[in-house]
């Protein structure tokens, strides 16, 4: 190489070096001035919080209130169920130097908190947003407004009613299956009733019958598992918060190529229906299916202008139902289950009350749900003590007076604990014990209105909690009907733990399984 073209060669490098040098730091600054104006934002909100509500003793100059999540998980409950005991009017959890979230205790305030529509905090819910875009979950202002509006009634029983069959139909695919194990086996609740709300969800939602139970999972479905286990996997890792920085991290990747086969999966199915609608004739709304499933519901949905959604829209509300259907029903039923395992005397009678109403029938009506009373009482009991979703945490939008005058700056995180509400001993006589008869209609006179939320309240309620009482009550029936529940004593207490949804943690939540019939 002759001496000019090495010189050139040096000097492109050297300018190149230079450059690259010039961005690496510009790049820093501007990292620092965002951290920076985030930090003092957060001191600031933190500080105003501070006027009005207690701090609990004990936080870390550093990491606040953490410290005392960093031991076992039920250490961290009992402190945490004890500054709920003692601040009955709030109080704030630190989380590190700079950041504090209101901890809203009192049925009052969390009614307050409710009855608004201010955003979900981003930091928490945001991790959803690669897959669920911006469905009705993580949606918010007027395009949720809008949306709720317009899905509301794919929730109306006329709609719900046939999903009922379906409820049947993979409940005793699960069952069948059981047959096969050996009478007493042990088995993982959560993960068979996962499979079986996924499988009823697809059939509810796409009409896509993908016999997940019986098959080694596909793609999609293996997918759908995977984004699950990332989002709780981030949630529990400062360092992947950032989303630059979980773009590069390995889980990142994966979480984008789960993404996309979802994506793909869901804008398929959507594809093919426009298709058979454009071809079918007009009257022939549920294209030879016995019933309207949620994408029909989706794809006929229009506003007051007949402006409908777009097919990004569709995709996102679809894959929010799969995800927000699927492993909370699974959590409800799991947890079911385990308390009645535990309590013979209640399955006892809840066996009873599904044979009168069933008579050897393995295919639950509609109207046979009305006549299950007494399951429906074990149902929400369960659900007191095991909320599938255990917590909610908003970004207060605009400055939120509590009805006693105290004010909740704008720009603060608020945080409601179901597991905590539920189990508030000022309002729940021992709270600890499982008594399904305190829902009757008897016991529940005078409770106050936001003691009890497991689909939450007001404007953002769960809209699809009928939804998930069929199907709960479904397969409690069937599977009683069937089935003997009991406690696997070889394995430690499960303690709940909230990833996502409440689950059991390791080894998981086991319970024994015998036919009914050996007995
Ligand atoms: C036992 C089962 C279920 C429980 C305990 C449950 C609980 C909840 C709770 C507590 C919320 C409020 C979340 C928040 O504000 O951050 C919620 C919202 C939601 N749920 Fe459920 N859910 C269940 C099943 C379902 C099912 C089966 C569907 C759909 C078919 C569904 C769809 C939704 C949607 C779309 C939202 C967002 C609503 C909005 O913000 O407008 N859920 N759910």
């Amino acid at each position: 190489m002759s001496d000019n073209a090495s010189n050139t060669l040096g000097f492109l490098s050297r300018h190149v070096f230079t450059t690259a040098l010039w961005c690496v730091v510009v790049l820093c600054v501007a990292v620092l001035l965002k951290g920076t104006v985030a930090v003092v934002r957060s001191l600031r909100n933190l500080w105003a919080l501070e006027k009005v509500f207690p701090v609990p003793p004990g936080a870390h100059w550093l990491l606040g209130h953490l410290v005392f999540l960093r031991q076992d998980a039920r250490h961290s409950y009992e402190i945490t169920a004890e500054w709920f005991r003692q601040y009955q009017q709030g109080y704030i959890f630190k989380h590190g130097a700079a950041m504090g979230r209101l901890v809203v205790t009192h049925p009052d305030d969390v009614r307050a908190v409710l009855m608004r529509t201010d955003q979900k905090l981003e930091i928490f819910y945001g991790m959803l947003r690669p897959w669920l875009g911006d469905g009705l979950l993580l949606s918010s202002g007027p395009k949720w407004f809008r949306n709720r509006r317009l899905l509301t009634p794919g929730f109306h029983f006329e709609i719900l009613k046939p999903y009922v069959r379906l409820f049947s139909e993979s409940t005793n695919v699960m069952l069948n299956n059981w047959k096969e194990l050996k009478p007493g086996s042990s088995i993982d609740v959560f993960h068979h009733m996962s499979l079986m709300t996924l499988d009823s969800m697809l059939k509810c939602t796409l009409s896509q019958n993908t016999n997940c139970q019986t098959r080694k999972t596909k793609d999609f479905l293996s997918s759908i598992d995977e984004l699950t286990e990332l989002a709780i996997q981030r949630a529990w890792s400062i360092y992947l918060l950032s989303d630059f920085m979980y773009g590069l991290s390995p889980s990142g990747k994966r979480n984008r190529a789960a993404c996309n086969i979802v994506h793909k999966y869901s804008e398929e199915i959507i594809r093919q229906r426009k298709e058979v609608l454009k071809q079918q004739s007009a009257g022939d709304s549920t294209h030879g299916k016995k019933y309207l499933d949620f994408l029909d519901i989706l794809l006929r949905a229009k506003d007051e202008n007949g402006n409908g959604l777009t097919d990004a829209e569709i995709r996102d509300e679809v894959d929010t139902f799969v995800f927000e259907g699927h492993h909370t029903t699974a959590s409800g039923l799991a947890w079911a289950l385990y308390c009645l395992a535990r309590h013979p005397g209640h399955q006892e009678k809840c066996r009873k009350e599904a044979q009168e109403v069933l008579q050897g029938r393995t295919e639950v009506t509609w109207e046979d749900l009305s006549s299950m009373k007494y399951i429906t009482l074990c149902v929400k009991e369960s659900l007191r003590l095991y909320p599938a979703v255990p917590e909610i945490l908003r970004d207060v939008e605009t400055p939120l007076t509590f009805s006693d005058g105290r004010t909740v700056p704008k720009g603060s995180q608020v945080y409601i604990s179901m597991r905590f509400l539920h189990r508030n001993p000022r309002i729940w006589e021992k709270p600890e014990e499982y008594d399904p008869l305190r829902f009757s209609s008897e016991n529940s006179k005078g409770r106050h209105p936001y003691a009890f939320l497991p689909f939450s309240a007001g404007p953002r309620n769960c809209i699809g909690q009928h939804f998930a009482m069929n199907e709960l009550k479904t397969a409690v029936a069937l599977i009683l009907q069937r089935f003997i529940l009991t406690p696997d004593d070889t394995l430690p207490e499960p303690f709940p733990v909230e990833r996502m949804v409440l689950r059991a943690d390791s080894p998981g939540l086991y319970i024994k399984i015998t036919p009914f019939e050996v007995e």
